[in-house]
């Protein structure tokens, strides 16, 4: 009636027509949970589908009484905001992420709905052929560098990439997720000291796996957005030589050789990507290739390596990624 007298059927007004479609809370009941596709350290991540689109999602699902007990609040939080500060801005990189669709929650639990990365984690791939030819490698690094710029320009480090944590979406383009790990600048409301030290112990006994963690890390100074570039590092060797650069059977022998920057190139690495990783993988992170562009500006000092000859990155995403030889 348009007037905002109440309609005579006890039904509420229909809304005007000006008025934009409330977006509708969702319930789990919404979804229909499959298989778990992995569990972080307060949280498991389900395949799901909504049942109004048949769309797929992941769905991450915390139990607030855990997260309330181990103090995890702020942690939960920073995780939240940084994948709504990764989905906001529609940069050329911004497909390069796990989206976050949307949150609700039940009496006991909190939802994150996130884009499904259908192809699954990268490690696989480099463990199925064994090693990615250089314009596999060249075009995957070129992917994790625009990621990384994206992330970077918006204060954000991530500090815990490694193959587990790069996924691909249907199309093979990577969406990195697992920004659990993370750390926000400019972040003005310091977290609670048993928060920082609870961080801090978790970090200090790194839990998941060591092999990309940076020396500063280690040394428990302050990570800087250069310690995903020291990942970076780890993962192009990694790419080419089919294993990461510093192994050992214990994680604490593993630091040590970090540490000491002990690594070796086999045989028939190409010399491009050797020549970035080796400016990749110095100890001192404000000698990194890269560690002193400005912010914001994707890393021109890297993009400009020769490894990166013929790379056009502001198209990426709309190339067709090579093809990872089929799993014979
Ligand atoms: C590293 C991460 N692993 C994963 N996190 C996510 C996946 C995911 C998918 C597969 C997969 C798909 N097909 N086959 C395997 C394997 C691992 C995944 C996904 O599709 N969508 C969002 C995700 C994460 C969202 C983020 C807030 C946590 C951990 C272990 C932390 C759950």
């Amino acid at each position: 009636n348009g007037h905002g007298a109440a309609p005579t059927n006890g039904q509420p007004a229909p809304a005007p027509a000006s008025a934009p479609a409330a977006v509708l809370k969702r319930t789990p009941k919404d979804f229909i949970f499959g298989k778990v596709i992995g569990e972080g350290s307060f949280s498991v991540v389900y395949l799901a589908k909504d049942i109004h689109t048949n769309k797929e999602y992941a769905i991450k699902v915390c139990d607030k009484r855990h997260i309330i007990r181990e103090k995890k609040t702020e942690y939960i939080k920073r995780e939240k905001e940084v994948l709504n500060r990764l989905g906001a801005n529609q940069s050329p990189a911004a497909p390069f992420f796990v989206k976050l669709f949307c949150t609700f929650q039940d009496a006991d639990r909190l939802y994150f709905v996130l884009s499904y990365a259908k192809r699954g984690e990268l490690l696989p791939y480099i463990n199925k052929v064994g090693s990615f030819d250089i314009e596999c490698t060249r075009f995957y690094a070129a992917e994790i560098l625009v990621a990384l710029g994206h992330v970077h320009s918006l204060g954000v480090i991530h500090r815990d990439l490694k193959p587990e944590n790069i996924l691909f979406d249907e199309n093979m383009h990577i969406l990195i997720t697992d920004f659990g790990s993370a750390k926000m600048f400019n972040e003005n409301d310091q977290q609670s000291d048993e928060e920082e030290n609870s961080m801090r112990q978790r970090r200090n006994s790194f839990v998941g796996t060591a092999q990309y963690v940076s020396p500063e890390l280690l040394t428990d100074k302050s990570a800087s957005h250069s310690s995903d570039l020291w990942a970076l590092g780890c993962i192009i060797y990694q790419m080419v030589a089919g294993l990461p650069p510093f192994w050992a059977r214990s994680e604490y022998q593993i630091f040590q050789k970090i540490l000491k920057l002990e690594y070796e190139f086999p045989d028939g690495f190409s010399p491009n990507a050797r020549d970035l990783v080796e400016k990749l993988l110095v100890l001192d992170p404000k000698k990194r290739i890269g560690a002193n562009d400005p912010p914001g500006e994707g890393y021109p000092s890297i993009r400009a390596h020769p490894f990166f000859q013929g790379i056009d990155f502001e198209k990426l995403h709309e190339t067709t990624p090579p093809p990872i030889y089929p799993y014979l």
